[in-house]
């Protein structure tokens, strides 16, 4: 992981950046930060002009010559000077390490053998991160499971039964390593795969538009975007105008406009426009910084089981505090207390329920589905309905073309063909890619100049060609919002439309001039999917499209979907889901374009395919890795053993636990014993939660060993 030398770079968090500027966030894992030495500090670094804190939100912001440094270094220098500006005295909240483990290790073997007077130094030197952490959590908690394995241990430091205190100390360091090492391997990897997709780039060289590969675009560059698509570096506006989303970077989801000298940041979103950019920063290094940012951001946010777990946990501890008074005031017995303190429910709830989500997610990755965070999870196991988009998804996306029928006797079909190309090559959209695969087959590469082209989001393109209007797209678009008359076509317009095929109409000077056939075809694993998806405890399965609804209808039939609903604008697609979710069902919506984004923010939990738009990948809960659609079904499986899995835990939790518990308090057990029946059985429920079953095959195989075996 990145370890910068002298701190802890996840201590610090970029927020907000513009050249010049950067807002930078930083906790205080290790102990209080003192605000106006950091300020000051930060200040002195090399190229910062100004520095101001609020420490009330634990921001800093910096301004800074952008030609001497930039907001990534700055990060990393913060968080070196993280350590030095601490608070005196406050001792580091840092779990303990593997070489807490080692040397608890040690101790625990080694104290029988030592002579008698070191037994008490040694015990004691051993256990103190472990008290000076319950120390802290009840400055700032009160009294938590830290607070009883403390007393635990001191109670048998004062008794002195070093074994007891011994072993308390190394089990409980030993279930934190376990955590920590599953964590950090599930990160790892889960940072791995959210590597940015964005692999070509579109940029100017000379008049022209070329698409290059994303590692060879340059400072100084003119880089243009589209709809849809991520801005993959740092600029100012040369031209046109969009709307784009920064909530990648601000956190915000607010629509900005931009245009010519509005200053973008990489990672945000073009909802809608097209933009020349003058690159400013490039390259990967503050893409990935960014992308593992927002991987930790969704790593840490806690999903709902686990807090449910925590607060059950916190509550059972008052309850533990006065079943060991409760023993000791019967039996006057130290031993019964310690040994009841010993046994608390707090470390298999708090630490099972995030290992068994994190084991799941990482299971996951390693099967090609991105599952970004724990609520991800956890709602897509309690989706109890599948609502697909059409295109790219339940089909394959790739689509023929068929037939090119030209109207006017001077265009051949190639010319139709060639025509839409020139207008739809900036796109991504599944119909665009055909047009332009097809162009290019013709052989002929004719490409007629055109003006700036115009994506209508669900409608298609729209541009000018010798002063004429050209449109490609849609029925709906071209008849009804363009005025154009289709009605002299009609006839051949239908009998394609009953071959099942897609059609594409272009308008030309406000006439049809003609129109390309389609053929958009099934997944070969799409009707499976769909079984497999029933036999996991879905209800209903519904197909939400933009495409004309005969096309809905014969797929709806041939899949035996509940509900079709066609011709649909983005919009639609988020108020269909609304109205459902309303009734009560849990919606897994499952797509992949640009119109899909607003269904799959609103659902309960979105799905997007891997070859989807940027934006459906964005604002997915879960991202497929793989263009397959098994993988929806793998996932919802995956979802719902985790969830079986955590249940299981829990409730063996609370049963073990209260055995333990009560025989602890009648005297059964010595401290020992409880510590050792409830740290391994601690132990084996985090094993259990450990536990990742392969989903099919292990087809992406781990960055790194794997560090333990379920
Ligand atoms: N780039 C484009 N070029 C031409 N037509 C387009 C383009 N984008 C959209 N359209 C037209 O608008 C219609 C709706 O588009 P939209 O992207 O919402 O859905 P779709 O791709 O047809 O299907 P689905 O909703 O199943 O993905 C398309 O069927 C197509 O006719
Ligand atoms: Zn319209």
């Amino acid at each position: 992981m990145n370890r910068a030398v002298g701190g802890d770079i996840g201590a610090v968090e970029v927020i907000h950046r513009v050249p010049g500027r950067v807002r930078l966030r930083y906790r205080c894992s290790d102990g209080p930060v003192a605000a106006q030495p950091l300020q000051r500090a930060a200040a002195t670094l090399d190229g910062v002009t100004a520095a101001r804190i609020n420490p009330k939100v634990r921001a800093l912001i910096l301004t800074y010559d952008p030609a001497e440094t930039d907001a990534d270094q700055l990060r990393t220098q913060v968080a070196a000077l993280l350590p030095s500006v601490q608070v005196k005295g406050a001792a580091p909240l840092a779990p303990p390490t593997s070489s807490g483990l080692g040397s608890s290790l040690a101790t625990l073997l080694m104290t029988p053998l030592l002579p008698l007077p070191l037994r008490l130094p040694v015990a004691l030197a051993t256990a103190i991160p472990l008290l000076r952490h319950a120390f802290h959590d009840y400055a700032e908690n009160g009294v938590t499971s830290h607070g009883l394995e403390a007393m635990a241990v001191s109670i048998s430091l004062a008794r002195a039964d070093y074994t007891a205190a011994n072993t308390t100390t190394f089990l409980l360091a030993l279930g934190e390593h376990l955590e920590h090492s599953v964590a950090r391997r599930s990160d790892d990897l889960l940072k791995h795969l959210l590597r940015p997709a964005c692999t070509e780039i579109w940029v100017m060289r000379g008049d022209e538009e070329v698409l290059i590969p994303a590692a060879e675009v340059a400072v100084g560059d003119t880089v243009i975007v589209g709809t849809g698509t991520v801005i993959p570096v740092d600029g100012t506006v040369l031209a046109g105008e969009a709307t784009v989303n920064e909530a990648a970077m601000t956190g915000e989801s607010v629509s900005v406009e931009k245009s010519r000298g509005s200053l973008v940041l990489s990672g945000t979103l073009v909802e809608e426009g097209r933009l020349s950019i003058y690159a400013e920063q490039v390259g990967r290094r503050t893409a990935a910084a960014r992308i593992a940012d927002y991987v930790e951001q969704s790593l840490v946010a806690k999903s709902e089981a686990q807090l449910e777990a925590s607060r059950l946990a916190d509550r059972l501890v008052p309850l533990v505090l006065k079943l060991a008074g409760g023993a000791f005031a019967v039996s006057g017995d130290w031993r019964r207390a310690a040994a009841v303190l010993q046994a608390d429910y707090s470390c298999a709830l708090k630490l099972a329920t995030p290992v068994a989500f994190k084991s799941a997610m990482y299971g996951a990755a390693r099967a090609g589905i991105l599952v970004k965070g724990a609520t991800a999870l956890e709602r897509l196991a309690q989706a109890d309905t599948f609502v697909f988009d059409k295109t790219g998804t339940l089909t394959t996306g790739l689509l023929q073309v068929t037939d090119a029928i030209a109207f006017d006797p001077t265009f051949t079909p190639d010319d139709l063909i060639c025509l839409a190309a020139s207008v739809e090559e900036h796109y991504f959209h599944p119909l665009a890619m055909a047009v332009v695969t097809a162009a290019r087959a013709t052989g002929h590469h004719r490409h007629f100049d055109h003006q700036e082209v115009q994506f209508i989001v669900a409608h298609g393109v729209a541009s000018v060609i010798d002063g004429q209007r050209i449109v490609v797209g849609s029925r709906h678009f071209v008849q009804e919002d363009e005025g154009i008359d289709i009605a002299p076509q009609a006839e051949l317009i239908d009998r394609l439309y009953r071959e099942g095929k897609t059609l594409l109409f272009i308008g030309f000077g406000g006439r049809l001039l003609g129109v390309i056939a389609l053929k958009d075809s099934l997944r070969p694993t799409t009707a499976a999917t769909l079984r497999r998806l029933r036999d996991l405890g879905v209800r209903r399965i519904l197909l939400l499209t933009g495409d004309h609804r005969d096309r809905a209808a014969e797929l709806a039939e041939e899949l035996g979907l509940d509900e079709c609903h066609a011709e649909l604008m983005p919009e639609d697609k988020a108020s269909i889901i609304e109205t459902l979710s309303a009734q009560g069902a849990r919606i897994a919506f499952v797509g992949d374009g640009i119109n899909d984004a607003p269904a799959l923010a609103g659902a309960h939990v979105g799905i997007a395919m891997m070859k989807g738009a940027d934006i459906a990948r964005l604002t997915a809960d879960v991202a497929l890795l793989e263009d397959d659609i098994e993988c929806v079904a793998d996932a919802k499986a995956a979802a719902n053993a985790a969830m079986d899995l955590i249940a299981t835990n829990y409730r063996l939790t609370v049963g073990l636990n209260t055995g333990i518990l009560s025989a602890a308090a009648l005297g059964m057990l010595s401290p020992v014993s409880t510590a050792i029946l409830h740290n391994g059985t601690t132990l084996g429920i985090l094993l259990n939660a450990l536990r990742t079953r392969p989903l099919r095959q292990d087809r992406h195989p781990p960055p790194q060993k794997t560090i333990m075996a379920g």
